[in-house]
């Protein structure tokens, strides 16, 4: 059996990423595609040979011949396209961050529950070699018992005033929200539920969110995380460390490949093979949990988890954040 998507949005991450990673899907089809600019839509159908295109989201959702929606749309539409998709009884993968509150995710679960749909959230570092190797070496105690987890990342780009990324009522938030968030999910991935949230938020002197975050989260398992990111600096770091009491084990590039490991036994690297396409094995999770009706593996209770941690962040510093 095939899953029929159809995409929502063909920007960015749809042109880079998304709509190649479900053609090269064995058990997907990339079937529909959607944005509302009428020339810009028919040069991706062209780019991807997409049989159908529409510049409706309404007349997306109402083909009979889709089984679910990909939504790349901006953040502060993610909430009300997901409603609508799945009240029309699709299944939605929708891209990071959920959405824009926490509130916004429970309309979204509480939707998709109802309508019996699956409700997935695209993040794909999950799936990253290193970042399933890291949960090896902490599932067999190769580190001992796991004290931290640290993470620190950045985006080079000096976004324009109007780029949704950097308005609050579009983007929900800066760097936390854009880039923060896919580290937060591994922090849950890798460590669990979060039980403390402290962080600061420096506004940006430019627009209207943060240009950095740091959070200080304390888990359930009493293992502490560390998030450090930002906007617009030189150097774009991608750094992640777990420490535990008996090692160490660091990448300086999640998607890079290397990630090296410090014991009482010495100090080694491995190298894993960095992903071509990030989103294929998304697609792929997201189209197996369809088949087997099994749930994804980012669920939009996990999507959620994310948001409430920078919900809490956001609350924290609410005397800074302008
Ligand atoms: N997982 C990852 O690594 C990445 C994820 N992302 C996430 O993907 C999402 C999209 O980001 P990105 O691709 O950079 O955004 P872009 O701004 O590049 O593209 C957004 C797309 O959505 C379309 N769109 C906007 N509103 C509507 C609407 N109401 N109906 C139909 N189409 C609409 C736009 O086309 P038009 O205006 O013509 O309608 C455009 O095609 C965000 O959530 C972002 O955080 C982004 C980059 C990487
Ligand atoms: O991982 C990513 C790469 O950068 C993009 C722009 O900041 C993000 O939106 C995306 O999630």
């Amino acid at each position: 059996m095939t899953i029929r998507w159809g995409l929502l949005g063909c920007g960015d991450i749809a042109s880079k990423r998304v709509a190649d990673a479900i053609i090269a899907d064995e058990r997907s089809e990339l079937a529909a595609a959607c944005r509302r600019t009428e020339h810009l839509l028919e040069d991706f159908g062209k780019r991807f040979d997409i049989p159908t295109l529409t510049t409706s989201a309404k007349q997306l959702f109402a083909r009979e011949d889709l089984d679910a929606i990909y939504i790349a749309t901006p953040v502060y539409r993610h909430c009300a396209q997901t409603i609508a998709a799945a009240q029309a009884g699709k299944h939605v993968l929708v891209e990071k961050p959920m959405a824009y509150s926490p509130a916004e995710c429970q309309r979204m679960i509480t939707a998709c529950s109802t309508a019996k749909v699956t409700l997935g959230v695209a993040y794909y570092r999950r799936f990253y070699p290193v970042v399933l190797r890291l949960a090896e070496l902490i599932a067999d105690g190769t580190l001992g018992r796991p004290l931290s987890i640290l993470a620190t990342t950045g985006n080079p780009t000096r976004f324009p005033t109007e780029d949704w990324r950097v308005v609050k009522a579009l983007g929900g938030g800066g760097p936390l929200m854009d880039i923060g968030s896919h580290r937060l999910d591994l922090f849950l991935q890798l460590f669990g539920r979060p039980r403390h949230v402290q962080a600061s938020c420096a506004p940006s002197p430019e627009h209207d969110t943060e240009d950095m975050a740091s959070l200080l989260i304390e888990f359930e398992n009493r293992c502490h995380g560390v998030l450090q990111c930002y906007f617009g600096t030189v150097d774009t770091p991608d750094r992640l460390e777990v420490v535990g009491t008996d090692g160490r084990a660091t990448t300086e590039d999640l998607n890079g490949g290397d990630l090296t490991i410090i014991t009482a036994e010495g100090r080694r690297t491995e190298s894993h093979p960095p992903h071509a396409n990030l989103h294929a094995p998304l697609i792929s999770d997201f189209t197996d949990a369809l088949l087997s009706g099994r749930p994804p593996t980012v669920t939009g209770e996990l999507g959620m988890a994310t948001n409430d941690i920078m919900a809490t962040a956001y609350r924290e510093t609410s005397g800074n954040h302008r």
